[in-house]
């Protein structure tokens, strides 16, 4: 393993992607690296093809040209064995935390190191428990997803996110359907995974006071182009892009009248 401190700043690297369904182009001429340690926002509006990207960087689907670079490697151009194995480095939560509704939050998040590592059980068990420790969930070990907020499931599934140690994590819309306190908490906990175990952050978000407090940086997909027109940290585009989508986009909580102005 590379040491931190001599490892190349760069993770991955996105190189001229192409993504389309059958003959629909969603997003061209995508490019941009991924630096080890940031936390990088997909942003966009609705339809532009932000959690199509993500797909296209955990491996369910095929790009239909241009390069995924994993510490130089040709993501796509490896067969399934080798990507396979790339995935273990990957940590992924989805919107709606996708646990198994049978097995208990430790269950859930013993899964992937039941079918991806020969530990003993007895270790498995300790480490489920470290890892619902880290996210503030060990008293929920043993409890239903049923049982358990909305919160909670979104922090039980990242725990089982973090269950292989991944060194990346792609977090498709993590505080849809949190109240701001919760989402508020989120955010410092996805700080804590990359401050703390050193993770590099990939995250699709129409939060954007989430995305001013976390991210560093960051691209924006156009779904009218369908390219990319800007790139940069989400408060930086806020503060300082010209482009009218972007602008819109930024702002547009200033622009989006409140329920209470709206009546008045
Ligand atoms: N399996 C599919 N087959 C065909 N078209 C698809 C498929 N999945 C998504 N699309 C289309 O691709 C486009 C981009 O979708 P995607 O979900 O990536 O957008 P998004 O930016 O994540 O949107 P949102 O913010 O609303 O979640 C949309 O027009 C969508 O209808």
């Amino acid at each position: 393993m590379t040491h931190p401190d001599t490892a190349p700043q760069t993770l991955i690297e996105v190189r001229d992607l192409s993504l389309a369904f059958g003959r629909k182009v969603i997003q061209q001429n995508v490019s941009f690296d991924l630096k080890r340690g940031s936390i990088f926002a997909v942003m966009g509006g609705s339809g532009c093809g932000k959690s199509t990207l993500l797909k296209s960087m955990i491996g369910l689907l095929r790009p239909s040209s241009g390069q995924i670079l994993v510490e130089q490697e040709d993501y796509w151009a490896q067969n399934n064995r080798r990507r396979t194995e790339l995935n273990h480095r990957f940590g992924v939560l989805f919107q709606s935390a996708a646990l198994w509704s049978s097995m208990t939050v430790g269950e859930n998040v013993a899964l992937p190191m039941e079918m991806f590592t020969k530990l003993q059980p007895e270790v498995i068990r300790r480490l489920v428990e470290l890892k619902l420790g880290f996210v503030g969930m060990e008293q929920a070990i043993d409890l239903m997803p049923s049982e358990i907020s909305g919160g909670m499931r979104k922090r039980a599934g990242l725990a089982r996110a973090i269950a292989l140690d991944p060194d990346i994590l792609f977090f498709d819309e993590p505080s849809a359907g949190l109240d701001p306190i919760t989402s508020a908490r989120l955010d410092d906990l996805i700080l804590s995974l990359r401050d703390g175990l050193g993770a590099t952050i990939v995250i699709v978000s129409h939060e954007l006071p989430s995305l001013f407090k976390i991210a560093d940086d960051g691209i924006f997909l156009d779904a009218k182009t369908h390219t990319p027109i800007a790139r940069g940290a989400p408060r930086d585009l806020r503060d300082h892009c010209t482009i009218p989508e972007v602008m819109a986009f930024m702002n547009r909580e200033a622009t989006i009248p409140s329920a209470s102005e709206a009546k008045g």
